[in-house]
């Protein structure tokens, strides 16, 4: 019987499952957004049953809609937005609060007391990261403050937190799997990413009842049965979904990198078996594994990607489609010396300032629509560049070309503009669902459905922009950059 690999991917504005044959081709492929809800300036949610509901609603559809039967599908592997936290009671499964999305910026002013206590160097040496609101850390602290009697109920054991793996993987699997992968783990600031367990003098400051956390695996791991339409599927793949995309890249070796284009940018260098340090504001993170073989990466994350063009479509009118940007950018001719700095809710690596804001800049009599959505496309770019610098400075590896995927990597005019500004080459996939394939490489490595031998050949590029633009005009768009980047730091009122 032919042997097919499932992959869900539960990105921050859409849900995904993707069908994979053996060839890596995909078969299948369905996808569904759900909606964004900002309750307060800087504050972002999700509805966690309709995370479920728009995930589950999109397997089904693969499923019946390729015809594959749940017996044909040799596993399942899940990828995930990070660090978005969703707390929840084990008897019901009824969640105690919408999930508080990674972009929400509500804790800052715990992660301001945190560091005035003097935890920073502790926490960068044990978990890899800066404290910030945009790891799931204070986001739990805060439902425990905030939803009456939920800490109490967390000691007896009655509520259970979780990433958004975790959460999916319970529901699929009717409350019997509680579980999450390292690379998850790695984003809470919880996790201890050389001793591979929760850290319990960071529990104590956050009061966080130790209970309440799931037991973290490996990313290519058998986790349990999914119960789907009455058949049970394994699940043997799980990491969050930066690292799922660098895995899907084929960055398995040291030195390897990707930038991906979605609701934000993640730009992971695969470090190998040491973890890798930063001077220039970048994280250490672990990267998706076999077990036994932790790996890990250092990141760049930039919070306002992609997302600024959702945000000329949805909120600016400025375009009916997200792919509309890329005309208008073009029939700009230039930026007509605007920028845009979207740090709508703060602005992560290199800057980490919770309190930045957004801001346009630059604007003459002159500027139109067109400059305006240039601006947009170009700061994404930037920010991209200044992840790319900081890690080759960190790692002292160069990178002669830059690997990229998501749904921004689609537009031609960003990904040349990207090519020019970073000076290098920029290579697009065949297969542009990385994310999605790196989870389904984790699944059908774990069952032998693929050997690793057959995934290191060099996946073939669709696409490679080669830089063209001279060296002075790019000195001179970025001084532009930096200027802008001064004028929306430490903005919003503490
Ligand atoms: N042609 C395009 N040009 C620019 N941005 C695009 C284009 N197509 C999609 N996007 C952006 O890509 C993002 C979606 O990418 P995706 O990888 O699906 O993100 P996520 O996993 O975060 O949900 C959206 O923010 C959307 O605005
Ligand atoms: O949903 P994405 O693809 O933008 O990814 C979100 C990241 O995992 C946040 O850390």
């Amino acid at each position: 019987m032919k042997k097919y690999i499932v992959s869900l991917d539960q990105g921050t504005t859409s849900s995904r499952a993707v069908i994979f044959d053996q060839d890596r081709n995909i078969v299948y492929m369905a996808q569904r957004e759900y909606k964004q809800i900002y309750p307060h300036e800087g504050w972002v949610e999700h509805d966690p049953l309709e995370i479920y509901a728009s995930q589950y609603g999109v397997l089904v559809d693969v499923l019946l809609m390729s015809g594959i039967t749940a017996e044909e599908v040799d596993s399942i592997g899940i990828t995930n937005q990070r660090e978005t936290t969703i707390v929840w009671e084990k008897d019901t499964g009824k969640p105690v609060y919408n999930a508080i999305v990674w972009q929400c910026r509500r804790t800052a002013a715990i992660c301001e007391q945190l560091e005035a206590s003097g935890y920073s160097d502790y926490i960068r040496e044990t978990t890899g990261l800066l404290i910030d609101a945009y790891f799931s850390g204070t986001k739990i602290k805060w439902i425990l403050d905030h939803v009456e009697g939920a800490r109490e109920r967390a000691k007896r054991g009655e509520l259970l937190f979780g990433t958004v793996d975790t959460w999916l993987m319970w529901k699929l699997s009717g409350g019997k799997i509680y579980a999450t992968d390292y690379t998850n783990a790695s984003r809470t600031m919880l996790f201890n990413i050389h001793s591979l367990k929760w850290d319990e003098k960071i529990l104590d400051v956050l009061d966080i009842p130790k209970e309440m956390l799931p037991p973290a695996k490996p990313s290519s791991y058998f986790y349990g049965m999914a119960q789907i339409g009455g058949c049970e599927i394994p699940i043997t793949g799980v990491a969050g979904d930066q690292q799922a995309a660098l895995f899907g890249q084929g960055c398995f070796e040291k030195g390897e990198a990707k930038n991906t284009y979605g609701t934000g940018c993640f730009l992971l260098m695969n470090t190998g078996e040491t973890p890798c340090f930063s001077n220039h504001g970048m994280l250490t993170t672990i990267a998706a594994s076999m077990e036994g073989q932790t790996q890990y990466a250092i990141e760049g994350s930039v919070f306002t990607g992609g997302s600024v063009v959702q945000w000329l479509r949805d909120e600016m009118r400025l375009i009916g489609d997200s792919s509309d940007s890329e005309y208008y950018a073009k029939k700009a001719g230039g930026n007509g010396g605007v920028y845009m700095v979207p740090a709508f809710t703060g602005l992560g690596a290199p800057y980490w300032d919770m309190f930045a804001r957004g801001t346009i800049i630059g604007i003459t009599r002159g500027t139109n629509a067109s400059h305006i959505i240039r601006a947009a496309l170009e700061s994404i770019a930037y920010q991209s560049k200044e992840l790319l610098d900081a890690i080759v400075a960190d790692t002292g590896i160069e990178l002669h070309q830059l690997k990229v995927d998501g749904g921004a990597s689609a537009n031609g005019f960003l990904m040349q503009f990207q090519a020019d500004i970073i000076g290098r080459p920029v290579l697009r996939p065949m297969v542009r669902e990385t994310t999605a394939l790196g989870a389904a490489f984790l699944a059908g490595l774990q069952t032998g459905f693929w050997k690793k031998e057959e995934l290191c050949a060099e996946g073939q590029a669709d696409c490679v922009y080669e830089p063209s633009m001279l060296p002075e005009e790019r000195e001179r768009l970025l001084r532009g950059w930096k200027k802008a980047v001064e004028r929306a730091l430490d903005w919003e009122e503490k």
